[in-house]
């Protein structure tokens, strides 16, 4: 995939640029980071990036000549039907579902804001679409523009191995993870639960689906709500709520 990112502040990128899992796909070229920072289109002296906002209040908006100038090489480069998103306290709310789909473009052009955001009249003509990580407030879109960019990268084929997408696939099937144990096998006085140490792979598959199924509940009754469980998910789950509170 083909990723733009227009941002004041490119070498935050780096976390996801040279690290990791997402590292790794930029090395291998399944991801393509292109960068352009609105301040090396700044025409005046003082390469002037932030602008003051109509009708007066505190902060500052982006200045839109520079902006609007970043994204135009961008879509020369990225072709001028690329997708231009923004992430802002605004934008609809992400979930896996909406990074599925964006994993399946080819590029996506990603608009960081800073100050207190961009002039509405570019985001009516330059945004496709808007989108937020959250309901809380950061002080860039960096950030969130970096959640969207692993989330996606992790979905492109071949970014994970096997073993990886397999783990990927437990959080996909809406449900939340299972509880995860590694050496020692006593910690803290706590034991690893014993099906994990045995070799019984189906019985090792039903405790955590069980355990998966059961946290939802716990945790996340909304996610539980949206699903239509299988009768092995059904018998599992009511197994672990008649434990529950034993
Ligand atoms: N939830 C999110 O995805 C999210 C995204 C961005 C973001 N901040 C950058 C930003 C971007 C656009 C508009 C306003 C702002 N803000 C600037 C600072 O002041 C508040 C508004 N915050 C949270």
């Amino acid at each position: 995939m083909h990723l733009g990112v227009i941002s004041l502040f490119p070498e935050m990128y780096r976390a996801v640029a040279d690290y990791g899992v997402t590292g790794r796909a930029v090395s291998q070229g399944r991801l393509v980071l292109n960068f352009w920072n609105p301040r090396d289109f700044a025409q005046d002296k003082h390469r002037t990036v932030d602008d003051r906002p109509y009708g007066g209040g505190p902060g500052m908006v982006m200045k839109v000549e520079p902006l609007q100038a970043a994204i135009n090489a961008a879509k020369q480069q990225l072709g001028s039907d690329t997708k231009v998103i923004y992430l802002s306290p605004q934008g609809q709310v992400l979930d896996q579902q909406s990074l599925v789909t964006m994993s399946q473009r080819q590029s996506m052009i990603v608009i960081a804001g800073r100050y207190e955001g961009i002039d509405e009249r570019l985001i009516a003509s330059q945004i496709d679409e808007e989108w937020s990580i959250g309901d809380y407030v950061l002080s860039g879109g960096e950030l969130a523009s970096m959640v969207l960019i692993d989330g996606v990268t992790r979905l492109l084929p071949g970014v994970l191995g096997d073993e990886e997408s397999a783990q990927q696939d437990s959080f996909m099937n809406g449900l939340l993870d299972h509880p995860h144990y590694t050496r020692p096998e006593q910690l803290d006085n706590q034991a690893v639960p014993s099906v994990l140490l045995g070799g019984d792979h189906e019985a090792i598959r039903k405790w955590r689906l069980k355990q998966s199924l059961g946290r939802t509940w716990l945790r996340r009754p909304d996610l539980l709500a949206m699903k239509t469980l299988s009768d092995e998910q059904t018998a599992l789950l009511e197994e672990f709520i008649a434990e529950h509170g034993q």
